[in-house]
């Protein structure tokens, strides 16, 4: 299954990196050929000399957060616990991914569903990330009377779908609960001293979380814009950040010989070089779907500007196989694959005996379902390599706090080195503020009135 006997060492250090699926696509000579290119990356992104130097806090996040605000995370979502049922987590983008996606990822599938009592922990329920009514008055529904905060989360402290939702659930809180105790029970998550959302929790005496300058919003997942509601979840953000610090220490030697990182990053631009433009980040577990979420707006705003950039997708399987299955096999072939596998499920259970064998299965009766789902992994890998798709494997030993954290921080300094390889900005989104211009004349916001009306006339023509 791995390359060579070195491997099985770093399997111990619960992430490894396969690209063994990559030969028919990849040459041996071709990763040396990139580690001048992977020099000068590492040197752009440590040093600071590459552009969007000023966002790159997170590389040193784990092992240098601010403890005094860590353990006042750690007493919010203890509060959070005993007081309310339900935690309302207002962001999108990325104050809102990382915690999703943390959430679905360490705690049982049904998390949500269980009794608060099995659960010992409020139902994290996230709001503000669409500009659907319809979501918000299910939520209202949902809630009911029972008791709940809000951890509203924004770094600009202006953004429209989370400033929404945030209005209409502190409406509620205040309803509830009446201006003061209302107070009590708001969290926010924001800058450090400018914005609209400080200026409105400083006045209002809200608890107040920080995002640091330096660090970006896809980047934020281990401040407190993601481990408050982690923690409120009932995970262990000690061993996140653990995971995180100890990757932060195995991904630093940039010989690609050495960082699989590094490798990961350099693969995907030699492959992006070949006309594979579109990557699709795959599971072969369903409550990992949210972490292609996250990884999307990682990729795809560090990466997609200047006219280019590896499109970043997903797949979840096999689910998918029964779906998109078809197109990755034969459709256009600009596409690559990395699947994040786990290689030891939370439980497992054996196909059981049937009197009869009608479905055909006798010959799976008792074999595990893991090992089931592990051999169509293997299908799979070798079937799309036939195809034409490379496939890169990031496998997983567990899922657990440590060994997210550990794949965080090697996907966050992966997408850096990649940005640098393809010569661009990692670190900012120019992009994102054109339709929210053409949104803003729409709406009528005072200083859009012009871009409004210049809309409006195209749309009768
Ligand atoms: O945290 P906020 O300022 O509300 O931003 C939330 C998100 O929206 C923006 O449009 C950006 O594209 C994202 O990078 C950001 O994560």
């Amino acid at each position: 299954m791995y390359k060579n006997k070195e491997k099985e060492v770093v399997m111990m250090a619960h992430l490894s990196f396969d690209s063994s699926a990559l030969k028919k696509f990849v040459h041996d000579n071709e990763l040396g050929e990139m580690q001048a290119m992977v020099n000068a990356a590492d040197s752009q992104l440590r040093n600071g000399t590459g552009a969007g130097a000023d966002f790159r806090d997170w590389l040193h996040l784990p092992s240098e957060y601010d403890q005094e605000e860590f353990a006042r995370i750690k007493a919010a979502a203890k509060k959070i616990q005993a007081d309310s049922d339900f935690l309302v987590t207002i962001g999108i983008g990325g104050s809102y991914l990382g915690a999703r996606m943390a959430i679905d990822f360490l705690h049982n599938s049904f998390y949500q569903a269980q009794t608060p009592e099995a659960r010992k922990a409020p139902f994290v329920v996230f709001a503000g990330n669409s500009l659907s009514s319809s979501y918000l008055q299910d939520l209202i529904t949902l809630i009911g009377d029972h008791d709940f905060s809000i951890n509203v989360i924004s770094k600009s402290g202006t953004t429209t779908e989370p400033s929404i939702a945030f209005r209409v659930f502190h409406e509620l809180l205040v309803k509830k609960y009446g201006e003061e105790a209302a107070n009590q029970r708001i969290y926010a998550t924001t800058d450090r001293a400018r914005g609209a959302l400080k200026t409105e929790a400083d006045a209002n005496g809200w608890e107040t979380f920080v995002i640091p300058d330096g660090v970006g919003g896809r980047y934020s997942v281990l401040t407190a814009v993601g481990l408050l509601p982690i923690a409120a979840s009932g995970a262990d953000i000690d061993q996140l950040m653990a995971g995180a610090a100890e990757a932060e220490k195995a991904y630093v030697d940039p010989d690609l010989s050495k960082n699989e990182a590094y490798q990961y990053a350099a693969y995907r631009n030699i492959l992006y070089r070949k006309g594979y433009t579109t990557e699709l980040l795959e599971n072969y577990e369903p409550n990992m779907a949210m972490f292609a979420e996250w990884w999307k707006q990682l990729a795809g705003e560090s990466e997609g500007k200047d006219q280019k950039g590896i499109y970043p997708s997903s797949a979840n399987f096999t689910t998918d196989l029964h779906s998109l299955g078809q197109y990755i096999q034969e459709g256009l072939r600009n596409l690559m694959e990395t699947v994040v596998k786990l290689d030891t499920p939370n439980h497992d259970l054996d196909v059981p005996g049937a009197a009869n064998d009608l479905d055909g299965l006798g010959y799976l009766e008792g074999k595990s379902i893991d090992w089931v789902n592990t051999q169509a992994y293997k299908a799979v890998v070798a079937a799309h390599n036939a195809g034409g798709v490379p496939v890169m494997t990031v496998h997983i030993d567990e899922e657990n706090e440590y060994t997210l954290g550990y794949m965080i921080y090697f996907f966050e300094v992966a997408m850096g080195i990649s940005g640098y390889l393809n010569g661009i900005n990692p670190f900012n989104q120019p992009g994102v503020e054109a339709y929210k211009t053409n949104m803003f004349g729409l709406l009528g916001k005072p200083g859009f009135e012009e871009v409004g009306d210049q809309l409006r006339a195209e749309m009768d023509d």
